[in-house]
C-alpha cells in the first residue's frame, strides 16, 4: 500500500478534492440571466388534461401558533404541502413561488391560523396566476398536563393539522384534524377475568369540516378535538404520575371500559352535537397489548347529507 500521505502533512483542500474525482467546471454555454432562460413551465401547447393539484410537499418551516391551553404561544414545526390546478395548456407551475410566499409570509411575523391561511391561499393563488390554491400544513401542539391528584405538570403533545382550500368562486373550505393517544381498556377482558383487564395506547385521530362561519377567536379547535378524544376514553395520558395519580388513573380506566368501536362512536356523537362541524371523520387505533397487530374502527359522517 502507498502511503503518499502522513496525516500532519495532508493535501490542500483542492487538492483533496481532486483526490476524490473532482474535475474543473466544463464550458458554460448556456446563458445564466434569468431574462434570456428559456422558460418551460410557462409554454402553452395543449398538455392534454387538467391537472387537480400541482405542487410542492414535505416543507418544513418553524410555524408560530396560539393556543388556549398553556403555553398560549409556542413555535413549532409545520410540514407543509402548497399546490393549486392547473390547465390543460399550461406546461407546469412556478413552484419556486410557494417558498417565496412561505418566507416573505415568515418575514412578516405570521402567525398560522385558519384566518392566516385563508389570506396566504388567496396571495397564493393571484401569485401563481391560477384558479385556485390550497395549503395543508401539519404540526406538533403542544399542551401542559397536570396529574390528577398531585396536579404536577408536564408537557404533552398532538399532532394537528390545517387544511384550506380557495376556489374560483371566492370560497375557502377549511378542514382541520388531530390526532393523539389516549388509554383504553378492554372490556371483554375486563367481562371475562377474575381479576385485571388487558389495556393499551389507543390512536385516535379526528378530520372536521368547519362550518363557513366558525370563529377561531372564540373557539380552539384543537382543544375541542382534544377533550372529544380524551373524555370519551378510559383514561387521558399524562407526563408526569406520581403514585397517587397512578392509582387514580388505573381506577378511572378500569371503572371505563372501552372497544375501539366505542371509541369511534362516543367521540362521533360529541362531534355531531357541534354545530360548528359539518362533517367528520374519526378513527381510533389500538396497539393491542395481547397481540401483535392493532384493532381499528372508523366512521365518516356527513351531517348535510343526513
Ligand atoms: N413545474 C415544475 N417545476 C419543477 C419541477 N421540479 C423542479 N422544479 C422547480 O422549478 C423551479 C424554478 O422554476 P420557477 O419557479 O418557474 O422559476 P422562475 O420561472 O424563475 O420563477 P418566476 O419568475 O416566479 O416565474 C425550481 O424551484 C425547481 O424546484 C417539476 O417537476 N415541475
Amino acid at each position: 500500500m502507498d502511503n503518499s500521505y502522513n496525516l500532519k502533512q495532508l493535501p490542500t483542500k483542492e487538492e483533496r478534492h481532486k483526490l476524490f474525482g473532482s474535475v474543473p467546471p466544463g464550458p458554460r454555454t448556456k446563458p445564466h440571466e434569468k431574462e434570456k432562460m428559456k422558460d418551460l413551465q410557462n409554454t402553452k401547447q395543449n398538455f392534454l388534461f387538467e391537472l387537480d393539484a400541482v405542487g410542492i410537499s414535505n416543507v418544513k418551516h418553524p410555524i408560530k401558533i396560539a393556543s388556549s391551553m398553556t403555553p398560549e404561544t409556542q413555535t413549532t414545526i409545520g410540514t407543509f404541502y402548497f399546490a393549486s390546478s392547473i390547465s390543460q395548456d399550461s406546461k407546469g407551475t412556478n413552484m419556486s413561488r410557494f417558498t417565496e410566499q412561505l418566507h416573505h409570509y415568515h418575514s412578516e411575523g405570521f402567525t398560522l391560523s385558519i384566518e392566516s391561511l385563508k389570506q396566504f391561499t388567496r396571495d397564493l393563488k393571484d401569485r401563481l396566476e391560477q384558479k385556485d390554491a390550497e395549503v395543508k400544513v401539519e404540526f406538533p401542539w403542544f399542551f401542559e398536563r397536570k396529574a390528577p391528584y398531585t396536579d404536577m405538570a408536564g408537557m404533552n403533545h398532538a399532532d394537528a393539522w390545517i387544511h384550506v382550500r380557495y376556489d374560483e368562486q371566492d370560497h375557502h373550505q377549511v378542514t382541520v384534524g388531530l390526532s393523539g393517544k389516549v388509554t383504553t381498556l378492554c372490556p371483554c377482558s375486563k367481562e371475562i377475568s377474575e381479576y385485571s383487564a388487558h389495556n393499551q395506547r389507543g390512536n385516535m385521530k379526528m378530520e372536521v369540516e368547519l362550518a363557513e362561519d366558525f370563529d377561531e377567536s372564540q373557539t380552539d379547535w384543537k382543544v375541542l378535538l382534544l377533550e372529544a378524544a380524551e373524555s370519551n376514553a378510559s383514561a387521558r395520558i399524562h407526563p408526569v404520575l406520581k403514585r397517587p395519580d397512578e392509582k387514580m388513573v388505573t381506577e378511572q380506566a378500569y371503572e371505563n371500559p372501552r372497544f375501539v368501536e366505542d371509541m369511534v362512536r362516543l367521540v362521533a356523537a360529541d362531534l355531531y352535537e357541534l354545530d360548528m362541524i359539518e362533517k367528520f371523520y374519526v378513527q381510533c387505533v389500538n396497539e393491542e397489548s395481547i397481540h401483535l397487530h392493532d384493532a381499528v374502527a372508523s366512521i365518516t359522517y356527513d351531517k348535510r347529507k343526513k
